[in-house]
């Protein structure tokens, strides 16, 4: 079945996926002389625009990297935009050659650093396989640091493709990124994301590879149906503890975003009165056991303000033997480990901190890229996992991994991973599907950051989350 371009274009490929990919293009008839000239005409393009006139230092290296910065500066010429050539290394594939010899205008050596306007890093791209030599590196600085703005082609150069891994130090920031051909890992992970700038793709008509990771798209949320009601909207027990201000924020996000009811369950009375009552929450009191067999739950949530004593384990036990798609957050992540197995489709939502616990329970080496110990746990605790932190991960129990966009860096203040909990379990309780709830639940959090803008509490993020709800409506 042939995908709408915008899934495909979501695909987030390694260097290998990448090549396997170009080889695709290329036995289907196209030479790499062409795809580094629909490649290279596409962000010549995104820079022309972007330069509007103004003098374009395009530094060119060896490999076909390089070859796409002789097509950029070609189609500046040709549109009468000022533009010189740095070649820091002569050409050395036969696409970067062809392209060098294609190219009319002024080519200088990099002996001397050239001022300018706009500064285009066609050094290294996916090919880098080691950390930049010192002349190269003086040369990306000075030129970056003589131009108004760097936009680096493919990749910044001194960043590795596949691990987002800086292999120099002071590498310089970048004000734009154009991808080619297809996302790489290091445009969305830190912390070679958050040197890149805006992002821009170039599609050169690559196709959908099998199991590759995607990035985290808007999703559509449908309005409740015509004879919808509170219990078919789904409805969400949020098991309470020693802490219960932490779910009632998540309580709070997970009224917004689509359950139809939502209950906070209460071990303790006397805590339970304590709390600040919302109107519109269901605050019951009782022995979990007795509350948690409700068979109208359509989901729970149990982490936020659990606590991690004897209780707190008595009632992760009790709630994941009920068979109810599930959320287990924070302390719940604390205790849980392979002895207590998960009956149901359930959701974990470590950050690197309770990573590193399951970690230790699972008996999972702590290597490896985030992508990889999310992918290893998910497989473990056959579970979907929601590894936090500015670049969020979704994976889940079949290896589906779904890479969240950089979000707002104010989150990370206390309480917005209980935001992140409710908005997720309310979504499950609408449908159960945990890799869709977990994708809904984090773009919700990130969309109600961004509206909130800088500077906002957990409670108005939560407050906020309906909003972002409404802004994705179908
Ligand atoms: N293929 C296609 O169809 C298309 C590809 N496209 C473009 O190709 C780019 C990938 O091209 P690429 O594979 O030639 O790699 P690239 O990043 O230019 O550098 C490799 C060269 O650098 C060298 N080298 C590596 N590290 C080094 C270091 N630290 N210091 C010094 N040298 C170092 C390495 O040499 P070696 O390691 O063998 O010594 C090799 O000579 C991709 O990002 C995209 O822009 C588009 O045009 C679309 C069509
Ligand atoms: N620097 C950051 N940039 C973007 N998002 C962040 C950042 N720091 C934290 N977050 C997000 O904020 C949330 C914090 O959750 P968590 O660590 O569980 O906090 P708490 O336990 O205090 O609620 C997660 O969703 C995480 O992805
Ligand atoms: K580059």
């Amino acid at each position: 079945m042939t995908q709408p371009r915008d899934v495909t274009l979501s695909q987030i490929l390694t260097v290998a996926q990448m090549r396997a990919a170009e080889d695709e293009l290329v036995a289907g008839g196209l030479s790499v002389e062409a795809l580094m000239e629909v490649a290279g005409r596409g962000a010549g393009e995104y820079v022309r625009r972007l330069a509007a006139g103004r003098s374009v230092t395009v530094l060119c290296g060896p490999g076909n990297n390089g070859g796409d910065g002789y097509v950029i500066a070609r189609h500046l010429m040709e549109h009468g935009n000022p533009v010189t050539v740095v070649a820091a290394r002569e050409p050395a594939t036969a696409a970067a050659i062809n392209a060098r010899h294609l190219f009319e205008g002024n080519v200088t050596d990099g002996h001397v650093i050239v001022s300018g306007d706009v500064f285009v890093d066609c050094l290294f791209g996916s090919g880098l396989s080691r950390a930049l030599p010192e002349d190269l590196l003086a040369l990306v600085k000075g030129l970056s640091a003589a131009h108004h703005l760097t936009v680096a082609v493919d990749l910044p150069s001194g960043i590795e493709s596949d691990s987002g891994a800086p292999l120099n130090h002071d590498l310089p920031q970048n004000d734009v990124t154009i991808a080619l051909g297809a996302w790489k890992q290091a445009h969305w992970t830190m912390p070679a994301c958050a040197n890149m700038g805006v992002l821009r793709l170039v599609d050169i008509g690559v196709t959908l590879r099998q199991n590759a990771p995607r990035l985290l798209l808007r999703p559509r949320f449908q309005a409740p149906a015509p004879d919808a009601h509170k219990y078919r909207r789904g409805l969400l027990g949020i098991v309470s503890g020693a802490m219960p201000g932490a779910s009632i924020l998540s309580a709070t996000a997970a009224l917004r975003v689509g359950a139809g009811y939502v209950k906070l369950l209460h071990p303790d009375s006397r805590l339970a009165a304590c709390v600040a009552p919302l109107p519109e929450l269901v605050t019951t009191a009782g022995a979990i056991d007795d509350l948690v067999s409700d068979p109208r739950l359509a989901a729970l949530l149990l982490g936020p303000g659990l606590g991690r004593d004897d209780t707190a384990r008595r009632h992760l036990e009790t709630v994941v033997t009920r068979g109810v798609p599930t959320v287990l957050d924070a302390d719940a992540l604390m205790l849980l480990g392979p002895d207590i197995p998960l009956k149901a489709p359930t959701i974990l939502t470590p950050h690197e901190g309770e990573m590193a616990a399951l970690e230790r329970a699972f008996l999972l080496p702590a290597n490896g890229t985030r992508l990889h110990r999310a992918k290893a746990l998910a497989k473990q605790a056959r579970a979907t996992v929601v590894l936090k932190g500015p670049d969020s991960i979704v994976v889940d129990a079949s290896g589906r991994v779904v890479v969240a966009p950089r979000a707002s860096s104010w989150l990370s203040s206390a309480g917005t991973g209980d935001v992140l909990a409710g908005l997720i379990a309310s979504r499950l309780a609408v449908h159960g599907e945990t890799l869709r709830a977990a994708c809904e639940g984090v773009w919700l959090h990130g969309e109600a950051a961004r509206l909130c803008g800088p500077a906002f509490t957990s409670n108005e993020l939560a407050q906020a989350a309906g909003r972002a709800l409404a802004g994705a409506l179908a």
